[in-house]
């Protein structure tokens, strides 16, 4: 099978062209609907744009947003403002103005958000939303006193040419959109929403992926607001209330508003729902509850519609990608072990009476690997946690390659070139195996590299989505994507965790020409004692948190003490 990856006539090829058929059935469309079906699609089209930038905020990068038609209202406002000075430029201009001043409020409210989850930053947005609706009424929108009603482009002056050129931006939107998706800010949307921890320990920024989500976000919601603008003339406060506000992030939630083609259907629920309401007699107030109820739904079983199809598609079509092992990787020279590349001095921390860690001292040799082992609850975790700066309040020290990291947030320590995976799957479900990969090394990597590692270590091509990995692999993928960031060192912690227990010595024959073939220097967590024999020249032994034995591999495995700590005489020997 092929492991590569889709190639750029592909990636930019097919996008384009879906993009240019849209355009040309927006044309038909503007030429060919009942003038009232025209005003109905121009409609969908401002909300399309608004749920498509929740979709980057909630679906992709897994925050709460409540206050998408604030942005929106800064986006009119903004439009308006600029068309009653009669600022340069003319509409589209305003319009990309909107969408930046947008853009740049997001980036305010995305503030709470890098210390505020779930409820909380619920309640902030929503709060702010609330405020706003207030705010717009006591100011107004600027020309609605005097009835300055806002200039639409020459071209495009009357409503069917409007809906056409609606349906243009709309289509560039969603281009913007999927080609963000596959740049690093996409990747640390899809990654931040799944794990923190992960996405710092692939030395990005959290903060980065959650203020670039919102600001992208606020800016569609911007360019939603000020196309709504162009549509109906003049802006007014109803059309962009909290409870609107509330009702499209519930839909966006149930849609699956992350996928674009979601995004489009979500939008033409919004304004076929209230309508079907009003020709049979219902008032379209109603639609909020028809829209609660569907969200409900979503929210209690953490699914949505576009995922649900999607999954649907997948089980007809293929099984979860594994890892395969079987054959034993060519031999390599292995340069012998050189200088300590990482020391750990003193290192020590209690969680309340608890002594994880005591005083801890080790060394992990450059081309080495360092095997780390001991009981249940011996303090394995716990050191990898303090090395790659997860548990700020330790005391003692880590130098890397003669540099002291002490005081460096796990960021900045993966940036240095310490890098760490974890016991539990951090790899997002989003991404495909090779965007994940790039995403994780964070330099410039050749297809043909990647293809080789994944090859090495048995996991699956780089196209695979990763949602159809299963979980022995998705830890192989992300123990190759930090080989590939070529750090200085490597703390693996339980690696072979969800592979069957026939791969582990396979994946430990893998582990001991690491250094050898990607100059990488490894601290090996593993309770698997044939794996870490099979690894490992060098040991140490944990037990309550304390330092039991270290050295070559045979002497610590003879040791008594050992015996007698960790497993029982017999399962050693
Ligand atoms: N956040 C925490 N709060 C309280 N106690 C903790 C916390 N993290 C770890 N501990 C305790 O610290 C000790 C060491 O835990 P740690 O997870 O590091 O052990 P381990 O050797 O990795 O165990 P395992 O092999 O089961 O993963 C245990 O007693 C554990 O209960």
């Amino acid at each position: 099978m092929s492991r590569a990856e889709t190639g750029p006539l592909t990636r930019l090829g097919v996008p384009l062209v879906v993009a240019g058929a849209a355009i040309v059935v927006g044309y038909l469309f503007s030429v060919g609907l009942d003038g009232y079906f025209v005003y109905l699609g121009m409609s969908a089209i401002v909300a399309g744009i608004a749920l498509l930038g929740l979709g980057v905020v909630t679906g992709s990068a897994g925050m709460v947003s409540l206050c998408q038609l604030t942005f929106a209202a800064v986006g009119a406002w903004v439009v308006s403002g600029l068309n009653r000075i009669g600022a340069p430029g003319g509409f589209l201009v305003w319009l990309v103005c909107g969408g930046i001043a947008a853009g740049l409020v997001g980036v305010l409210v995305g503030l709470p958000a890098l210390r505020l989850r779930g409820i909380n930053l619920a309640v902030v947005t929503l709060g702010l939303a609330a405020a706003a609706d207030l705010t717009l009424v006591q100011i107004q929108f600027p020309g609605t006193v005097d009835g300055v009603s806002v200039d639409r482009p020459e071209a495009f002056s009357d409503d069917r040419n409007y809906f056409w050129l609606g349906t243009i931006v709309l289509t560039v939107c969603c281009l913007l959109v999927h080609f963000l998706r596959k740049t690093r800010w996409g990747s640390g949307w899809q990654a931040v929403a799944f794990s923190e921890r992960g996405t710092a320990a692939a030395g990005a920024s959290v903060r980065t992926s959650k203020l670039s989500a919102f600001a992208v976000s606020a800016a569609l919601g911007g360019v939603a607001g000020g196309l709504l603008t162009g549509q109906v003339g003049l802006a007014f406060p109803a059309s962009f209330t909290a409870m609107q506000s509330l009702a499209l992030y519930v839909l966006a939630i149930m849609s699956g508003a992350h996928l674009i083609d979601m995004a489009v259907f979500g939008a033409v629920l919004w304004v076929a729902v209230p309508e079907l309401l009003k020709r049979w007699g219902v008032p379209q107030d109603w639609g909020f509850v028809v829209f609660g109820l569907l969200g409900t739904h979503a929210l209690t079983t953490g699914g949505n519609l576009g995922t649900a199809v999607r999954e649907l598609w997948r089980r007809r079509s293929k099984g979860a990608a594994g890892v395969e092992l079987s054959a034993p990787p060519a031999e390599v020279d292995m340069p012998p072990p050189g200088e300590p590349v990482l020391v750990v001095r003193d290192l020590s921390v209690s969680f309340g009476e608890v002594k994880a860690l005591a005083g801890v001292n080790l060394s992990v040799p450059s081309n080495g690997v360092l095997g780390v082992i001991g009981p249940n609850g011996a303090g394995k975790s716990t050191l990898v946690d303090i090395i790659s700066g997860f548990l700020p309040q330790a005391t003692g020290s880590v130098e890397l390659d003669g540099r002291p990291l002490n005081g460096l947030s796990p960021t900045r320590r993966a940036r240095a070139g310490l890098r760490r995976t974890f016991q539990q799957d951090r790899v997002p479900a989003g991404l495909t195996v090779g965007a994940y990969v790039r995403f994780v090394a964070r330099r410039r990597l050749s297809s043909s590299e990647i293809d080789e590692a994944l090859e090495f270590f048995g996991c699956p091509p780089a196209k695979t989505p990763l949602r159809r990995v299963d979980v022995g692999a998705r830890r192989l993928v992300e123990v190759v994507g930090h080989l590939l960031a070529r750090p200085k060192v490597l703390l693996l912690d339980e690696p072979a965790a969800g592979l069957p227990h026939e791969e582990h010595v396979a994946l430990g024959l893998r582990l001991r020409q690491v250094p050898a073939r990607f100059g990488v220097s490894v601290l090996l967590i593993e309770h698997d004692l044939d794996l870490v024999r099979s690894v490992c020249d060098t040991i140490t032994v944990l037990d309550f948190g304390q330092v039991l034995a270290s050295g070559p591999q045979a002497e610590v495995l003879a040791n008594p003490d050992v015996l007698k700590a960790y497993m029982g005489e017999t399962e050693l020997l």
